[in-house]
């Protein structure tokens, strides 16, 4: 099976069909999460089904839909969202965009992550990408996570500065990442980011999955990552990115990027709690690297050459242009 209009045609063959891990490929997996609830990290082959039911359900009923009179329609949603058991509201912003997942459109938004631990380039590799597209003459949109000046953003920064006797560093980590995931709610919810070729992202959820994840007990990390996906995709309805880039680097070469940093808001002229801490920033490295084992929209670019220096901003710019341009994320 190829397509996921392929799929649907099976289903409406073969009454009951239960699809297999087997019968559909990653990538449809993770086009069809994407439309159902945004949480393309739980693939479990029972949503997937769910998922495809309902797509099967908007494809088969939209011509009869379209011309019943409203109440009638409603009753038809009414019914259907109580059989699949989700609410009405979200059948009918599953039934407006199942065109677009099944039809897909070559000029959908692109929206690319940057990410790494403190002080691995991000904000100067967000701003090299960003120009090349520019003057490549397409319309980007950019966003940095926290957005410090923020009302959510701004609680983030005083935790992060230690001022406090409760930090970043001793709030439980699920707390802590209400914070950053109602920061992110905040800034998308009434943005529109549909005209954009590319939004990228100083930052997102993934960060949260890393560094918090980096403050709870080995053996319950896995669990942990997943209710951040969960919690920021499912329950907040976050886009997941397309690509999430992560910068590698070691710690030694992170602190000397931090330090040469200089003053922010948020902290003055120093450190803040996590940049401090290096078990947080030499976990969440290796955390990065797991993850981008496990999960294929993250790529990491090594930032450091054969004899562990930074590579320079130039270099580091060349190898994202040709991730992007190989496109096989
Ligand atoms: N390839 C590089 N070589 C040398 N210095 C670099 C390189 N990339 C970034 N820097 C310097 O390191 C510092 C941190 O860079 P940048 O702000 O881009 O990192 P960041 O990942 O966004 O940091 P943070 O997560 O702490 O906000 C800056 O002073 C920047 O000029
Ligand atoms: C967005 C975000 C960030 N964090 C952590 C990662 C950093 O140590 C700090 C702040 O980021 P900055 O790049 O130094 O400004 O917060 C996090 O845990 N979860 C998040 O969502």
């Amino acid at each position: 099976m190829d397509s996921l209009l392929s799929i649907i045609q099976k289903v409406n063959s073969e009454e009951d069909l239960y699809l297999d891990s087997k019968d559909i490929s990653d990538k449809l997996k993770r086009e069809i999460l994407q439309w159902y609830d945004g949480n393309i990290y739980s693939q479990t082959i029972a949503r997937v089904n769910s998922a495809i039911s309902i797509l099967a359900w908007c494809y088969n009923k939209s011509s009869e839909l379209d011309y019943l009179p409203r109440n009638i329609r409603d009753k038809h949603f009414e019914e259907a969202a109580e059989t699949f058991k989700i609410s009405q509201e979200k059948l009918i912003r599953l039934f407006s965009s199942y065109t677009g997942l099944l039809f897909p459109n070559q000029n959908k938004t692109k929206i690319i992550a940057f990410e790494g631990i403190d002080g691995s380039g991000k904000t100067v590799q967000m701003s090299l990408f960003e120009e090349k597209l520019k003057s490549n003459g397409k319309h980007v949109g950019i966003k940095s996570f926290p957005v410090y000046d923020s009302f959510f953003g701004k609680s983030i920064g005083e935790l992060l500065s230690g001022d406090e006797e409760v930090n970043a560093n001793n709030v439980d980590p699920k707390s802590m990442s209400l914070w950053y995931a109602l920061d992110r709610w905040k800034s998308f919810e009434n943005l529109n980011y549909s005209n954009y070729d590319y939004l990228l992202l100083n930052r997102f959820t993934l960060s949260s999955a890393v560094y918090q994840s980096s403050r709870v007990k080995p053996e319950l990390q896995s669990e942990f990552v997943q209710w951040i996906f969960e919690l920021e995709h499912t329950e907040l309805g976050l886009p997941a990115p397309d690509l999430y880039i992560v910068f590698d680097l070691n710690t030694e070469n992170s602190k000397q990027n931090i330090s040469s940093k200089g003053y922010r808001d948020y902290v003055g002229d120093k450190a803040d709690v996590y940049e401090e801490s290096l078990d947080i920033m030499s976990n969440a490295r290796k955390i990065y690297q797991e993850l981008a084992l496990k999960y294929k929209n993250i790529v990491i670019i090594n930032c450091l050459d054969e004899n562990n220096k930074m590579k320079t901003p130039k270099e580091i710019n060349h190898e994202v242009m040709r991730v992007i341009e190989d496109g096989s994320y």
